[in-house]
């Protein structure tokens, strides 16, 4: 079940994030950067307050890559559940020396390493990480002015990045500006969780945390754990339902069953028409809603994973994908190629 990881500053706000519902304490002094540290003396007194109500994790600080240092300021930080330590950039020797000079601490404290989208992440060291013994991995973001974590990375490739953790049994999380409507879109990934700074304060991350911010994302957090209800009747039976459309989005893809369409690409439209059941009949928040960011998303990752021959294969794939969340009752998919003579040629289907 996805979690919620809530970066907090010290033991007050530990506390506002415990009665928020948060599931992991994350020490951080956002003003020392990304990953800035607080001191092991406020950690001290953080792991006092919380008692073992939830865990605590601890980052390392905003550090050179240079194994001696993150050595140092992991063992300062020994008493955290977990401590999180950041792979800046830096070569790849550099970087393995850091992860294999940790590897006799990783068998003592559970070590997370957090990658950043906009910091050259080299996922290959996934399997050095476990090598080493390394607890888990987590995707975060440096350049905090810069945007969130889905301006550096898509949906797809952030997907990729949960599947390889999980072949390296290495626990995945997800972080970086996130505000609200990712959570959905990165729900869809099922990592363990998802941390959070930006979106539980008044303003910027350098704020004070907002009980009711921490609120909202839990509450969205439970709606992505919550068992699937039974799907939602069609519209056909004649229950209520809303439509959620996202209409002509043209992306350049690789398609064509022909010589000539394969080794490049051509200009593809896509329409798409969901009957939702409404989960509220007064939507205000994002966890009452089906969000046309999921089919975008879907569109997108289909788009991604390189030459289809049939528009066919596409309008099914992506129907299915759609109806994949159970409050899509049925959905109509329009698929046009839009560069092979006429204004348009595709398929239009609607499933179930
Ligand atoms: O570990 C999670 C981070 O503290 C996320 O902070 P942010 O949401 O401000 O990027």
């Amino acid at each position: 079940m996805m979690k919620f990881l809530a970066s907090v500053t010290g033991p007050e706000e530990a506390e506002l994030a415990l009665e928020g519902g948060a599931d992991v304490i994350d020490l951080k002094d956002p003003r020392r950067g990304a990953l800035g540290a607080v001191s092991p003396e406020v950690l001290a007194a953080t792991i006092a307050r919380v008692a073992g109500r939830r865990p605590v994790s601890a980052v390392a600080g905003d550090l050179p890559i240079e194994a001696n240092a993150v050595r140092e300021a992991v063992a300062a930080r020994a008493a955290a559940d977990f401590v999180k330590i950041g792979l800046f950039p830096a070569s790849r020797d550099d970087r393995q020396d850091v992860i294999f000079g940790l590897a006799a601490q990783a068998a003592e404290t559970p070590l997370i390493a957090v990658f950043f989208a906009d910091g050259d992440p080299d996922f290959s060291l996934l399997t050095d990480l476990a090598r080493a013994g390394f607890h888990g991995a987590m995707i975060d973001t440096m350049g905090k002015e810069s945007g969130g974590l889905l301006k550096h990375l898509s949906v797809h490739q952030l997907g990729d990045f949960v599947a390889a953790c999980r072949a390296q049994n290495l626990v995945c999380g997800l972080a970086g500006s996130l505000e609200a409507p990712d959570v959905p879109r990165l729900g869809v990934l099922k990592p363990d969780y998802l941390g959070f700074r930006r979106a539980l304060t008044t303003g910027r991350r350098e704020e004070g945390l907002s009980l009711d911010a921490v609120q909202t994302i839990r509450a969205l957090i439970d709606a992505e754990a919550s068992p699937a209800p039974a799907r939602a009747p069609a519209a056909a039976s004649g229950a209520r339902t809303d439509r959620i459309f996202v209409r002509d989005f043209t992306l350049d893809m690789q398609i064509g069953a022909y010589g000539f369409e394969r080794g490049r690409t051509q200009k593809v439209r896509f329409s798409v028409d969901a009957s939702v059941a409404p989960t509220s009949s007064a939507p205000s928040a994002m966890a009452d809603i089906y969000s046309y960011d999921l089919i975008m998303d879907a569109v997108r990752g289909l788009v991604a994973r390189g030459h289809t021959d049939l528009v066919e294969t596409l309008a099914e794939d992506l129907a299915e994908a759609v109806l994949a969340d159970r409050r899509v009752a049925a959905v109509m998919v329009r698929v046009e190629k839009l560069e092979l003579g006429p204004a348009a040629v595709g398929i239009e289907i609607r499933r179930p």
